[in-house]
Order: C-alpha cells, then sequence, then structure tokens
C-alpha cells in the first residue's frame, strides 16, 4: 500500500512518535511525504520515505495528484487547527479528494491508529483490487 504522512509544524512531534510506535506496520509498505515531513521521518526512524515539495510549495497537491490518480491508499495528516496555514487551500483540496477517491484519510493521532491497525488486519485491502485495476 501506498501511505501518505503529512504534518504541520507544531504536530511533527507527534507524528514521529506515531511512526515510531507504529514504525513495523509502516515499514511494509510504501511511504509518501511533504519536504520537511519527510525529512524528519528519514532522520529520526531511518525509514525510506519518497518525499515531495514542502506543503506551502505544492506537496500537499502533489499528493493530490497521486490520489486523483488512483495512485495512493491512505493519508495520515496530523493538521495543525489552531495555526492558520498560507497554503489551506491546497489542504483542503487534498482532504477533498480523498472523500472524492473513497481513500481513507486519518486528520489526527486518535484515527490514525484505528486505521494503521485496520490496514495490518486486511480491513483495507480492497484497495489493492480497486488500484490494480489501473496501476502499471
Ligand atoms: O504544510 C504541510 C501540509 O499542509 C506539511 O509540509 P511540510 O512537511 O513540508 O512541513
Amino acid at each position: 500500500m501506498k501511505i501518505s504522512l503529512i504534518a504541520h509544524d507544531r504536530k511533527k512531534d507527534d507524528l514521529i512518535q506515531f511512526v515510531i510506535a507504529y514504525q513495523e506496520i509502516l515499514g511494509e509498505h510504501q511511504l509518501y511525504a511533504t519536504g520537511t515531513t519527510g525529512q524528519r521521518i528519514i532522520d529520526e526512524t531511518g525509514l525510506q520515505v519518497h518525499r515531495f515539495q514542502s506543503g506551502p510549495l505544492g506537496g500537499d497537491q502533489q499528493i493530490g495528484a497521486m490520489i486523483a490518480n488512483n495512485d495512493m491508499d491512505m493519508v495520515i495528516f496530523f493538521r495543525d487547527p489552531l495555526t492558520a496555514q498560507p497554503h489551506e487551500p491546497d489542504i483542503t483540496a487534498l482532504m477533498r479528494l480523498c472523500d472524492v477517491y473513497h481513500i481513507p484519510l486519518a486528520t489526527n493521532m486518535g484515527t490514525a491508529e484505528v486505521l494503521l491497525k485496520g490496514l495490518s488486519e486486511g480491513f483495507i485491502d480492497w484497495r489493492l483490487i480497486k488500484s490494480n485495476s489501473s496501476r502499471s
């Protein structure tokens, strides 16, 4: 599965803790991230991560494009609901595309835990069937 990991600045420490806690599950999948989040995951966990641009420079949109191409299976996005972001339209667009394409999206740690536990139990295997039809 292809999983995106994204966190706003004040949520990055939480995401790193989360990734360390679920490293065993995450390590079995292809990981993608916005630029700064991805660099921190690489530096602090040693997991392999494909890094896109930083969020404010288009990273959210690059992940959105993968969703629109049926090429992303899950998004874990620790948003900061208390800080205005310069690229708010990109964030809204990314979450909207998750809804358009029925992509599991967690915007906080509680939901992210449920998603990863569900992933390891096979609850998201339907994505393999759906994505095989259009992936090369
Ligand atoms: O802003 C972000 C998501 O909207 C995250 O971007 P960075 O990972 O580059 O900080």
